[in-house]
């Protein structure tokens, strides 16, 4: 190979993928995608950019800022989609308008969004998802709860759990306590970022009565099993938040019906960074990753923000964060090894031509050199490229 004094760089935030990730990753994608099959969820494919307007239906100030955004020749303002979840909302709004509900959709695709890069989040990465549009209630959720666990599994994890919380558990305190927009939002920021001091200050600098301010100081605390619904429904009085413990009961009780109860806890201070969501977030968890592997919940409002009214849930996987923790784990995947190497002496290129292609249509996959070598030679490139066998002609 030629070399060069220049050393092309590629943008923040992006990644190669080589030969070996990108086998793996292959693998983990072709086990989801035949999962969300199984469980009767047919793929979309959606364009990579879209109009700014479209993809800010579900996503706050903040997201808004964090998306790539560039002009077409008409002076358009368009941008690369930060997920998926707001450009199937558009497509069920407008091209499946017909189908019957509810309609079960799954994706494997690139999405972006500005971060701060390090090792399993990068500003492109890849995310396998799905999407139950036209359905309220508990069954719907606990299907993409109980799904998402099994995508765990699938992807090769053996040890992980699912925190289930309810966005409408804070939002009813919060409704109840007089905080000003402003105010309920710096609130909601601290809780996103787990920051308690944060929240300390907001709550002494906000006048509000002693009981509600240790009562929003103990959201992000409230962390446990099914016993943590009772403890949390005996500090609450008021309507919404009852019934979003409710909710999270029903949902639990599907759940144990799946029989996926051992992974789950409830975290009622999980706010996830999408403003679209409506009713119970959940987000899985692996030991050596500082961040979650997936996350959803359930998005009652965005679709109709297109015209259509559609109760919805979903969730997506981070397939890079899957990679990275099977590697910390020292789980390794089975990936294919190639199984012939056809080394030739000179002369003999169309008989080692005509072998390959043998071998090929037998299913079976085939390195053919591209000069003649000696066997000697055949057979250390045979173990350099890794492939299982040789044959010498
Ligand atoms: N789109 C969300 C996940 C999600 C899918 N459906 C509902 N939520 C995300 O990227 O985090």
């Amino acid at each position: 190979m030629k070399t060069n004094e220049f050393v092309p760089q590629i943008p923040y935030g992006t990644r190669d993928f080589l030969p070996r990730e990108a086998k793996y990753k292959r693998i983990v994608e072709g086990s989801l995608a035949g999962l969300f099959a199984k469980w009767g969820y047919d793929e979309v494919v959606t364009p990579t950019f879209e109009y700014l307007e479209t993809l800010s239906a579900g996503s706050d100030e903040q997201m808004a800022q964090n998306m790539f955004k560039f002009f077409d020749k008409k002076n358009h303002i368009l941008a690369l989609r930060p997920d998926m979840t707001t450009p199937i909302a558009r497509v069920a709004s407008t091209r499946l308008k017909e189908n019957s509900l509810p309609l079960r959709l799954f994706y494997l695709t690139n999405v972006f969004r500005y971060e701060q890069a390090q090792a399993g989040r990068q500003c492109e990465f890849y995310q396998a998802g799905v999407e139950l549009l036209g359905v309220p209630g508990p069954a719907a959720d606990a299907e993409v709860i109980a799904l998402a666990v099994q995508a765990m599994k699938d992807s090769g994890l053996q040890t992980f759990q699912v925190n289930i919380g309810q966005v409408e558990f804070i939002n009813g305190i919060m409704e109840e306590s007089r905080l000003t927009a402003e105010q309920r939002q710096k609130v909601k920021q601290c809780m996103v970022n787990r920051n308690v001091v944060g929240l300390g200050e907001i709550l002494t600098a906000s006048g509000l009565s002693s009981d509600v301010q240790t009562l929003l100081r103990q959201i992000p605390l409230l962390y446990g099993k099914e016993e943590l619904l009772e403890q949390a429904y005996a500090m609450v009085t008021n309507p919404v938040s009852r019934a979003a413990l409710d909710n999270l009961a029903d949902i639990y009780c599907l759940l144990k019906g799946y029989g996926v109860e051992q992974y789950v806890n409830f975290d009622l201070g999980i706010i996830r960074d999408f403003e679209y969501y409506t009713g119970m977030v959940f987000e899985g968890y692996t030991p050596g990753l500082g961040f979650p592997l997936c996350g959803g919940g359930r998005y009652d409002k965005m679709v109709s923000s297109f015209g259509v009214d559609c109760p919805s849930t979903g969730f997506a996987l981070g397939i890079e964060r899957v990679l990275l923790a099977l590697e910390r784990q020292g789980i390794s995947l089975d990936a294919d090894f190639r199984e012939w190497y056809v080394g030739w002496e000179p002369g003999k290129l169309t008989e080692a031509i005509q072998k390959a292609s043998e071998l090929r249509m037998q299913g079976q996959s085939v390195e053919l050199a591209l000069f003649p070598q000696s066997r000697q030679e055949a057979a250390m490139s045979q173990k350099a490229k890794g492939c299982k066998e040789l044959i010498y002609i």
